[in-house]
């Protein structure tokens, strides 16, 4: 507080002449003179400095001086007004009296004066070199009330308070508190100790009526005392907070010593640093972020050479590396989903489109929940790969994790992270690999997933991965918390239905891929797979044609599958052979022939195995419906001296052999018929074997083959080799339906077979193989066991 302290009034920078440097008339009684002050308020009984410059203040000081006459101070309204008239000027001042006048060396003059009344201007006079204004003093009502003494109590505990907060009180401040007394000149005096506005002591000097004047002063001060307390409650709060800043430095300087002696680095700490970064940067939810902060402060209070610091180091790189909230954009074009499918697969036309129409409606609700795919078919059609397109059409990432073989649920939920060495599990990693939570994310070999045991079911958290209404919140066991899969596109792979776990199946929608007929092979060799190959192997087309047949003599004569898989594989051999020659400057363009096919994949592998096979009596070809596809099978009968048994072998399941006995039975009461006599049963064992004797095999189709394979074996007629069967029998010779025929009918076809035996009761199911396929078969529908015969035994001849 420096209210006191004389202020410069002005800034004038000439000398000042001499006292009546110019002669003007004396002041009439009731006029003064004024000096105009700019930030100065003085009131009555106080003294002060006031420092004086321009040469009219200096000139109506040293008149005041030389006339022993009070001088009145007027305070301007503007502070930066330098020549001030009587209009910039307060019409409410101070008549002072001027107790000294000292003129500094340096050439300033300053005048102490004492504040002696207040005074009201009635109008300025002209004729003086210096301000002159008439006036009239304001008189100060010094009745003293019980409501001002009271105020005049409360004032006091203010200053003394305020003196109190003060670090160094002025000495005038703790004087006046004594000098307190009177309501008016203690509300004046208590202003011009204040630190406030020379403008705010004004409004305060033209308060006349006294108990107004000290509410005011009342108000100021309290206000002042707020501020006060304000500052210095904030003054300790950041005192407080550097404290607590300055003891976590010094505690975490003393920790790096510690961990200094310990071994660990400075890269510990920039690594920590690091890890709270990219906890920050990583947009998890709260309760993880939570987590992976908690973790992170264990981390710091722990050496890096703790054998739990790299554990929760890898954890904490998971929770940081896993897309929490990070999605591709996936906006649904249709037209382009359909564009890109075509592109990448031939045919499938029933697929694609129920592909299409899964697509719209994710696009129509994407909110909405949409069943799982599961595509069931032999390996080489197109499952992955269909995948892979429904990714790039919706602009996905494509991930993919196999279920083969899984028998402990730890593999697809994770281990415990109490356990050594413990990870995410499958669904987890997955979607790591992906970086996005929103993937296309392919579960393949759904079927040859491990039944539950000792170790939990892997079906069941594969269920709480796939179920719509739990996936929001799946939790791994090594995670701790929960993940929200309801974004992910799952899709699963299988050969087979029948081994998918009931309860999975249940929640997926099948796709059924039953492979393709050898003309689409073809036509999926010639748009896609030479071109990928001829890219893989470096090659361009001009350099590499194959010639009308070639393809087709590569898809019948060396592949025999229900997929394209080998396909690509043998056009790929081809390729390889080609790229040689013109590599090594040989050749530069090739024109593959059928014929050059023996040469560079060697002989035909399955060119006339049927023939072959079937040229001696006793051979039928049967149809066998596998996982993958759908085959033929060979069953040999045999007869051997013996003693009336019956020999199978092959690997033969229970229903399996039971029909072959089935068969036998039905043969021997049929002898007759056939024109076989004289055999003695109890003399000779019966040996039916079916090779491949690796592959186990099963079911009850086999049964007309069996038959027949028995009847030739008999009649001593071999079966033609251009036919195949299948079909359940009864021991009264009826043919019953089977499962499979489109696989089947598909199996023989690509073994060249074009005569087919299938029930009767199969028409139904025959229905959907495909056109193109059944132009190019001849199918014999039977019902009973000797319509078969009479198809397929070729003339007899004697034995
Ligand atoms: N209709 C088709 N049009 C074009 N290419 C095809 C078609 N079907 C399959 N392919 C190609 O055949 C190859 C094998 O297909 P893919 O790997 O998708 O088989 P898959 O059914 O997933 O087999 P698996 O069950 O063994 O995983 C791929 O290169 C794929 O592009």
């Amino acid at each position: 507080m420096n209210a006191n302290h004389g202020s410069r009034v002005d800034r004038g920078s000439h000398e000042a002449e001499g006292p009546g440097a110019r002669p003007h008339p004396p002041l009439p009684k009731d006029a003064a003179a004024i000096i105009a002050v700019r930030n100065l308020a003085l009131f009555p009984g106080m003294v002060t400095a006031v420092s004086i410059g321009r040469e009219q203040s200096v000139t109506a000081a040293q008149e005041a001086i030389k006339t022993e006459r009070p001088l009145g101070i007027l305070l301007q309204r503007d502070p930066a007004e330098d020549e001030p008239g009587p209009r910039e000027l307060y019409g409410v001042g101070t008549m002072a009296h001027v107790l000294r006048y000292i003129t500094t060396p340096d050439g300033s003059h300053h005048l102490i004066c004492h504040g002696e009344h207040r005074f009201r201007v009635i109008e300025f006079l002209d004729g003086w070199p210096f301000l002159v204004a008439r006036i009239v003093q304001v008189p100060e009502d010094e009745t003293l009330s019980s409501a001002l003494e009271a105020r005049l109590v409360t004032l006091r505990q203010q200053v003394q308070e305020y003196a109190e907060a003060l670090p160094m009180p002025p000495m005038e401040l703790i004087n006046a508190i004594h000098q307190l007394t009177a309501p008016g000149p203690a509300a004046d005096l208590v202003t011009g100790l204040m630190d406030i506005k020379a403008q705010e002591k004004q409004e305060i000097l033209e308060t006349f009526d006294v108990r107004e004047r000290l509410d005011k002063v009342l108000a100021r001060m309290a206000h002042v005392l707020e501020v006060i307390h304000m500052s210095r409650k904030i003054t300790e709060q950041t005192r407080e907070a550097m404290d607590a800043r300055q003891r976590e430095f010094l505690l975490r300087e003393q920790l790096k010593q510690i961990q200094k002696e310990l071994g660990d680095t400075d890269e510990t700490a920039a690594e920590l640093e690091e890890v709270a970064k990219a906890i920050a940067n990583a947009k998890m939810p709260e309760e993880v972020e939570k987590q992976a902060r908690k973790e992170l402060k264990r981390l710091q209070r722990m050496p890096d050479s703790a054998g739990e610091y790299s554990m929760i180091r890898t954890y904490l790189d998971w929770l940081t590396e896993l897309p929490w909230s990070k999605e591709s954009e996936t906006a649904i074009d249709i037209a382009e989903a359909r564009r890109i499918l075509d592109e990448d697969h031939y045919g499938l036309e029933k697929i694609k489109k129920r592909m299409l129409e899964y697509l719209a409606i994710r696009k129509l609700n994407p909110g909405g929940k949409s069943p799982i795919l599961c595509f069931v078919g032999p390996p080489g059609v197109g499952k992955t790969s269909l995948g892979q397109s429904i990714a790039h059409a919706t602009g996905r990432k494509f991930v993919h994790a196999s279920l083969g073989g899984v028998h402990d649920e730890a593999e697809i939920r994770g281990h415990r992270r109490t356990y050594i060495g413990a990870l995410p599990g499958s669904i987890i990693q997955g979607i790591h690999n992906a970086g996005t939570r929103n993937p296309v994310f392919m579960l393949d070999e759904m079927d040859k997933l491990g039944a539950g045991g000792f170790h939990g079911d892997p079906a069941s958290a594969l269920l709480e991965a796939l179920d719509p209404e739990q996936n929001g919140t799946f939790r791994d066991n090594y995670l701790g918390l929960p993940f929200d899969l309801s974004h992910v596109m799952f899709i699963g792979t299988a050969n087979v239905l029948d081994t998918i776990p009931g309860p999975l199946r249940d929640r997926m929608e099948v796709i059924q891929l039953p492979g393709y007929t050898e003309e689409e092979k073809l036509e999926i060799a010639r748009r896609y797979l030479v071109a990928r190959q001829l890219a893989t192997n470096g090659l361009t087309a001009p350099q590499c044609a194959f010639e009308e047949g070639a393809l087709a003599a590569i898809v019948r004569d060396y592949t025999r599958e229900a997929g394209v898989r080998n396909l690509e594989r043998e056009i790929g051999s081809v390729l390889r052979h080609v790229a040689m020659g013109v590599a090594e400057g040989k050749v530069e363009s090739v024109r593959v022939k059928p014929e050059d096919l023996g040469e560079i994949l060697g002989p035909p592998r399955f060119e006339s195995e049927t023939a072959m096979r079937t040229s001696v009596p006793g051979v039928a070809t049967g149809l066998a419906w596998t996982p993958v596809g759908g085959d033929i099978l060979f069953i040999e009968a045999a007869r051997v001296p013996g003693s009336g048994k019956l020999l199978l072998t092959g690997q033969l399941g229970d229903v399996m052999k039971e029909s072959a006995q089935a068969a036998l039975s039905l043969l021997k009461g049929r002898l007759g018929e056939l024109g076989v006599s004289g055999e003695d049963f109890e003399q000779l064992d019966v040996h039916i074997h079916v090779p491949a004797g690796a592959t186990p095999k099963d079911g009850p189709s086999a049964g007309i083959a069996m038959f027949v394979a028995l009847a030739s074996l008999f009649t001593g007629r071999s079966v033609r080799s251009d036919t195949a069967m299948t079909g359940e029998i009864s021991l009264r010779g009826l043919v019953l339906p089977v499962g499979g025929i489109k696989e089947k009918v598909l199996a023989a076809l690509r073994s060249g077979i074009s005569r087919v035996l299938l029930p009767e009761r199969n028409r139904k199911e025959y229905e959907d193989v495909p056109p193109a396929a059944r132009e190019r078969l001849q199918i014999l529908w039977i019902d009973q066991v000797h319509e078969a015969l009479e198809a397929v035994l070729e003339e007899g001849r004697d034995i």
